[in-house]
């Protein structure tokens, strides 16, 4: 029998390109709920627990309330694309390709805490060098970025498409996240194995899906004798033997003019890249993906088929 899965928030923006990526699969039989009854919590918990495996695409409450839900029904695994669970030792976190045994603990898990999608590009290129003992301790790390709007689900996918919007945003690109607070913070400095948290610019552009997000370093700083080619060759250790995420060559990354932040629009891949000058005291590194890619939906589609082949 195939294995059922459920998305718990199949009509929102996640959940909406989870059902896409596995329409026409015969290996899961998908359970749903009409797009009327999506708040009904008698049958949410009646489909929960009639599940294989529950994928929650609901705000943070929704989703801790979905896993008390299930919490004493050991039959059903949960994958949570929330912010809720990402730093809960209880829970694995999803994000495969961040250490070697990463994909296995995902296999074997019951809960799976899906990565949010800043955090994916900059662990992706964080953890890494601290792994390898480039970055150091102390080291004041920034990381800016820019997402397309569907990362902030319907209400901004609305307030950016429809000038009707009460709240509608006419600014092409504009930065949030002032405070410096950004829920996705903590999340960073865990899985980052940072000693200290980043700063955090976040920033949205008019475009729907794509992210770039950037992490300026001075070589100096760094463990001694550090130098473009040597982050390069560690990102490139750190990410043999998949093809998820891609180190992009040095000698490529020369030749590049821009970087278009839609350049990985609908794909579940991330590319990463070292700009800089061969000599020069400072790197920039960049991760490309899409936010809802290998920022939700693929990365929680990737994690469900690791746990389905455990
Ligand atoms: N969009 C993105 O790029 C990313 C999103 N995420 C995370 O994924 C999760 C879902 O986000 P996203 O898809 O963008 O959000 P959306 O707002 O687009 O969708 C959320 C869905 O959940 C439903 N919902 C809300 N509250 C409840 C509830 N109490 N019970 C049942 N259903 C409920 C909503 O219904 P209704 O229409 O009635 O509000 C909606 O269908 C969030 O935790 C988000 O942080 C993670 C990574 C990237
Ligand atoms: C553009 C936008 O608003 N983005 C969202 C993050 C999207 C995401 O990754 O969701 P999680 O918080 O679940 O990780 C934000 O900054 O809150």
């Amino acid at each position: 029998m195939a294995p059922k899965i459920f998305i718990d928030g199949e009509h929102g923006t996640t959940g909406l390109q989870i059902r896409t990526r596995m329409a026409g699969r015969r290996d899961v039989e998908l359970l749903s709920i009409p797009e009327a009854e999506r708040r009904n919590a008698a049958m949410r918990q009646d489909m929960l627990n009639g599940a294989d495996i529950a994928i929650l695409c609901l705000p943070d409450d929704a989703s801790k309330e979905a896993v008390q839900m299930v919490s004493a029904n050991n039959n059903v695994r949960v994958i949570d694309t929330s912010t809720a669970f990402r730093v809960n030792p209880g829970w694995a976190y999803g994000f495969a390709e961040m250490d070697k045994q990463q994909a296995d603990k995902i296999a074997a898990a019951r809960f799976v805490a899906n990565p949010g999608c800043y955090p994916t590009g900059a662990i992706g290129l964080i953890r890494p060098l601290r792994a390898a003992g480039i970055l150091p301790d102390g080291y004041p790390v920034t990381v800016n970025a820019v997402s397309g709007y569907t990362g902030g689900g319907k209400q901004m996918i609305a307030q950016m498409e429809n000038p009707d919007h009460p709240d509608t945003i006419t600014a092409p690109h504009f930065l949030y996240g002032l405070p410096l607070t950004h829920k996705h913070v903590p999340e960073m400095t865990v899985h980052g194995l940072l000693d200290r948290a980043p700063i955090f610019s976040p920033s949205v552009g008019k475009f729907a899906q794509g992210m770039i997000v950037q992490v300026p370093l001075h070589l100096d700083d760094l463990a001694e004798g550090t130098t473009m080619e040597s982050i390069h060759a560690a990102l490139v250790a750190h990410y043999a033997g998949q093809d998820i995420v891609s180190v992009v060559p040095l000698a490529e990354s020369k030749t590049l003019p821009r970087v278009n932040a839609v350049e990985l629009e609908g794909k579940d891949t991330m590319k990463l890249f070292v700009f800089g000058t061969a000599g020069a005291s400072q790197v920039n590194l960049v991760a490309l993906l899409d936010n809802l890619g290998k920022g939700a939906s693929g990365a929680a589609v990737q994690n469900m088929d690791l746990m389905l082949a455990s």
